[in-house]
């Protein structure tokens, strides 16, 4: 594949590694810190392209994608913190792209929403265990909570039946019990820990996906990347993810 690198971060130079890796060619690396070949992406830059992978900032995650519509160039997309706009991108894709959107491309982050899940659903018989979430992220993250950690929130209170509602950040105030409390740190090095936790008077029950480096992350979206050429629509990776493992992302 001729692959367009949006964002020439962190996570677009691991993905470029990824990409030589597999036999695939970067034609253009758009940043505008001046890293990249180009500050901003243009319709011209996507000619001839196959792919469009975007690790950038959620700013410039819609107007970006209208120019993947304008030019007939599928994306994946990995960056995190803007999907309070994710039903304008679904309807601007409709059936016109391949898009595909992940808070997370690492297979083990799916693994660990799975088991979170699966626990959430066994404590429908034990109700003394309250759940929690927090994740911690390298200093330099600009959102927060991580787009894994909501990820995480939406699959534990579609699966709960006491938790309803999400709550994030700094409380003033004791939880209600039908609040999902997830919270965040920011820090050093660290390329992303989520933790979900079931916490009894007894005992605690913790589960946690630690990502070693941003190679697990790459990996995925290149994988899914390879997946989405030839698919039209609008998707997430936990269809991606699915259609690979069988069921692991929608337990
Ligand atoms: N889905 C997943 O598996 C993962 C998702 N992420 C997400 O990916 C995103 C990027 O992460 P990371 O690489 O660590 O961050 P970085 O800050 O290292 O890289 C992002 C780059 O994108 C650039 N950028 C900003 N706006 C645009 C734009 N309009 N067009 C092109 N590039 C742009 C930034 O430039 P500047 O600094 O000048 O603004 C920066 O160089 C984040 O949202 C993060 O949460 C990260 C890891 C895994
Ligand atoms: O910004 C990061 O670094 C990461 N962002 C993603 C998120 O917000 O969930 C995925 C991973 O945790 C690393």
């Amino acid at each position: 594949m001729k692959v367009v690198l949006v964002g020439y971060g962190r996570m677009g130079r691991e993905v470029e590694q990824v990409l030589r890796e597999r036999g695939h060619e970067v034609t253009y690396r758009v940043d505008p810190s001046g890293s990249g070949d180009a500050p901003t992406l243009t319709p011209s830059l996507l000619s001839g392209a196959d792919m469009a992978i975007e690790f950038s900032h959620a700013s410039s995650v819609v107007a970006n994608c209208g120019i993947y519509v304008e030019t007939g160039v599928p994306a994946v997309v990995g960056t995190t913190g803007w999907t309070d706009r994710i039903e304008e991108v679904r309807r601007m894709v409709g059936e016109k792209i391949g898009y595909l959107w992940g808070a997370n491309f690492s297979i083990g982050a799916h693994l660990f929403f799975a088991l979170a899940v699966h626990a959430t659903r066994l404590t429908h018989a034990f109700p003394e265990y309250d759940a929690l979430a927090y994740e911690i992220h390298h200093r330099r993250k600009k959102d927060s909570p991580s787009g894994t950690a909501l990820t995480l929130a939406q699959k534990i209170i579609e699966a709960s039946k006491t938790k309803k509602r999400v709550v994030i950040d700094r409380l003033s105030r004791a939880p209600e019990p039908d609040e999902l409390h997830v919270a965040s740190v920011r820090g050093g090095e660290v390329p992303g820990t989520h933790t979900f936790m079931l916490d009894s008077e007894a005992d605690t029950v913790e589960i946690t996906h630690r990502a070693r480096s941003r190679r697990g992350f790459a990996v995925g979206a290149v994988r899914a990347a390879e997946w989405l050429l030839g698919r039209k629509g609008f998707f997430t990776v936990e269809t991606f993810i699915d259609d690979i493992f069988g069921e692991v992302a929608n337990v």
